[in-house]
């Protein structure tokens, strides 16, 4: 049985993977794999293990219908057409859990950098431009108390509000399909439609799946309804807001300030304009970038592939319906 890593992944993962007896081939160049090359080594290939958010749409899924899993080195899915990978009964594994501390981590960062300039005035020094000190420039704005409203409370929106209520004290209101007991009892948490996430929240953090539901969802209506002092957080997915309107928003100081891991697209021009902003502060996707993440993630990704390849359900199926019936 052969697997293809479309990227380095942590040893361990590759460790794991030997153990079973897996004959391995990996992508080793720096550039990403067209489809074409990718179609081509699966095509010799029992399983994928995807490592860098390969497009795996259905012309894929149809030409590589023979492949017994295809394993994502991610917990978003957002990169597959799931319902034909269903279809054509290919489960599909991605990483949950591991990496919720480590993304969190960056939420909480950016919130903390963006209401205080961070990365503005750490720019300033590198330009000579840092001449005195001035009672009234760079002011930020403070956290404690203040209200966050996470879109799309699941395990990383958990860990984010976590950090709010204990380091800030802060009321956590949310916005999620479902409603999430533990964190109404832990956090206190209120659910709240998304008008009023938008309209109650100093902090908004994203925290949700790219689907066609959320795609875009933070556009231009959605800015002019949150206060004008709010910080805007996206550790998701850059699909779900719409950069043109949150440079508008920014620019109109329509909002405070936005934090920024995830965008669209990856990566960002380095141009952009959202890079000169005071309030603004962008990081490389680099989320789930520990150690113990990645470890974790490479770990699972693994542990997918095997049990797909000896026909048994995954540990962490994103389709987990095509072991019904
Ligand atoms: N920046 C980074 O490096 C990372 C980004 N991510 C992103 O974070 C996302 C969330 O990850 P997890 O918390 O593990 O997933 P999760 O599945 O535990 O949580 C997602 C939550 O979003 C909710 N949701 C989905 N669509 C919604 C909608 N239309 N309206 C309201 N709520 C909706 C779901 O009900 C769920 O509670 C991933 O899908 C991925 O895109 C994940 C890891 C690292
Ligand atoms: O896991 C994901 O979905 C990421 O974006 C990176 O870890």
């Amino acid at each position: 049985m052969k697997v293809f890593i479309t990227r380095e992944i942590p040893a361990i993962g590759i460790e794991i993977l030997k153990k079973a007896g897996i004959e391995i081939e990996q992508w080793e160049e720096k550039r990403p794999l067209t489809q074409n090359e990718l179609i081509d080594f699966c095509m010799q290939s029992d399983a994928l293990l995807s490592a860098g958010y390969n497009n795996i749409d259905a012309y894929f899924l149809n030409k590589c219908n023979h492949l017994k899993v295809v394993s994502l080195h991610s917990v978003g899915f957002d990169n597959v057409d799931v319902a034909e990978a269903t279809k054509l009964k290919i489960p599909v594994g991605h990483t949950p859990g591991v990496l919720n501390s480590a993304t969190a981590d960056i939420a909480f960062l950016l919130m903390i950098a963006v209401s205080r300039k961070a990365f503005y005035c750490y720019e300033k020094i590198k330009k000579g431009a840092w001449k005195f000190f001035e009672p009234t420039a760079d002011l930020g704005i403070e956290l404690e108390g203040k209200t966050v409203g996470i879109f799309g409370l699941g395990n990383i929106g958990f860990e984010m509000a976590k950090r709010c209520k204990g380091a800030y004290d802060m009321k956590v209101i949310y916005h999620n399909r479902t409603k999430n007991p533990k964190a109404e009892k832990e956090l206190n948490a209120e659910w709240v439609s998304f008008d009023h996430l938008l309209e109650r929240s100093d902090v908004i953090s994203l925290h949700s799946n790219l689907s066609e539901e959320t795609r875009g969802k933070f556009d231009r209506n959605a800015f002019q309804k949150m206060k004008r002092s709010c910080i805007f957080i996206n550790t998701a997915r850059g699909a779900i807001h719409n950069e043109e309107d949150l440079i508008e928003a920014l620019e109109k100081r329509i909002i405070w300030g936005a934090g920024l891991d995830v965008t669209n697209p990856e990566p960002m021009d380095k141009n952009n304009p959202l890079l000169t902003m005071p309030s603004v502060a962008v990081l490389p996707h680099i989320g789930s970038a520990t150690v113990e993440a990645r470890n974790g993630m490479a770990r699972i990704a693994a542990q997918n592939v095997i049990a797909g390849l000896n026909g048994e359900k995954l540990p962490f199926p994103v389709n987990p319906e095509i072991y019904r019936a």
